[in-house]
């Protein structure tokens, strides 16, 4: 199945990032969203031009249209695409996909054309600007066909995940949605719930925090409005989660009241429940390898003076080298600074060699 025109509804961080991985594939994109901020933006970053249905130049039906709006606005936005068939075949990335699909078919969508699908990969940002090319690159992607979905659709749809460079993984709706109350929902509040004690914790606390509560609470700087949608979408299966969760914790606190008591039998719960938790830890698939790397990071060590910055882009330039992103490092006390620069992965060493060549510091 071929994908020359895709319509992107939604810019934000999810619709920007596909149209961005579609635009490196060549293909023709069309950008909408109720915010006409957020189309402006995505444009100008490179995901496409703006869809005009009223007027300009006529663009014609699109082969496929991705609606990535929060959860409770996709049947809607299907209803109206389909209304002025505005593309051939429809899909949506939104979090939870049997609300979605029943709410389309309460509605009188038109089913066939439309396979429902969802991203494993996301950031804590929302939004057009914090959208990524590779976002996808080596990330499941749920296609959730439905039994009246047309074939062609559902290869449209797995053309769309294989140019975005994800991995499809077909399941029904139910499915999927049990699912990721275990691997996303219920570790997204699990996060929330550990990020809130730190809203009152103490300086002194906040001064000692290291890599392991950042890690654990990343998440939980995630759009508030946005994940009151998803997880009324998916109320259920991600309650059934977190009462095991609190389950477990209530019994490791029990457990460690008793210890803190001198019963030292109490040892044995935590070991317990700290080697279940290896366990589970050990299953999660590419954990070992990874997922298929994205962008290479060259880090650099920079000195903390003006037009330092300034240098390195130029020097990244003269090589011909494309930043896809940068990040950086402070070393707290020190006159210096990392600078994470993400590059194509076959352009590192050629990089690396020639910011050596220049005299920068490259460990
Ligand atoms: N944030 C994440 O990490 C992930 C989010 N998703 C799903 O992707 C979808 C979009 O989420 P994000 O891109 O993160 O949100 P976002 O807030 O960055 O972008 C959503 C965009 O949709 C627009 N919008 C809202 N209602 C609209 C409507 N009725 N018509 C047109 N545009 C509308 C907003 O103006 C905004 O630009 C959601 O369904 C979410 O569940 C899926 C995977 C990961
Ligand atoms: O930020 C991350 O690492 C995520 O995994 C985010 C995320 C949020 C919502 C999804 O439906 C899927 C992924």
């Amino acid at each position: 199945m071929d994908l020359r025109t895709v319509l992107v509804v939604g810019t934000g961080l999810i619709g920007t990032s596909t149209a961005l991985a579609l635009r490196k594939r060549g293909v023709r994109v069309l950008l909408a969203d109720r915010d006409p901020g957020a189309v402006r933006l995505a444009r100008e970053l490179g995901a496409g031009e703006e869809w005009r249905p009223d007027g300009g130049e006529p663009v014609g039906r699109a082969d496929l249209a991705i609606i990535a709006v929060p959860p409770a606005h996709v049947a809607t936005e299907l209803l109206e695409l389909q209304r002025i068939d505005a593309a051939r075949f429809y899909t949506d990335v939104a979090s939870v996909k049997a609300e979605p699909i029943h709410r389309a078919a309460q509605l009188g969508c038109d089913l066939s054309s439309y396979v429902a699908s969802h991203p494993l990969a996301g950031r804590e940002k929302s939004g057009p600007g914090a959208a990524r090319a590779d976002l996808f690159l080596g990330r499941p992607w749920a296609l959730c066909p439905t039994e009246v979905a047309d074939p062609e659709a559902r290869a449209a749809v797995l053309r769309l995940i294989e140019l975005c460079g994800g991995n499809a993984v077909e399941v029904n709706a139910t499915d999927h949605d049990r699912a990721v109350a275990v691997v996303s929902h219920a570790p997204h509040v699990a996060a929330v719930a550990v990020a809130a004690r730190l809203a009152d914790a103490t300086d002194v606390a906040l001064g000692l925090a290291g890599q392991g509560v950042r890690d654990v609470t990343r998440i939980a700087g995630s759009d508030p409005g946005l994940w009151l949608g998803i997880l009324s979408g998916n109320a259920s299966p991600v309650a059934e989660v977190l009462e095991a969760v609190a389950g477990d914790l209530a019994d490791a606190a029990n457990a460690l009241r008793a210890l803190a008591e001198g019963d030292g039998t109490a040892t044995n719960e935590i070991v317990q429940l700290l080697k279940r938790g290896v366990a589970g830890h050990d299953r999660i698939p590419g954990k070992h390898g990874g997922p298929a790397p994205a962008y290479a990071v060259v880090q650099v060590v920079i000195g903390d003076r003006p037009g330092q910055l300034a240098r390195l882009f130029q020097a990244c330039d003269e090589v011909g080298v494309n930043v896809e992103d940068v990040r950086l490092e402070h070393a707290p006390g020190l006159p210096l600074g990392i600078a994470e620069l993400s590059v194509e992965p076959d352009a590192a060493v050629t990089l690396t060699r020639a910011l050596h060549e220049r005299g920068w510091q490259v460990p």
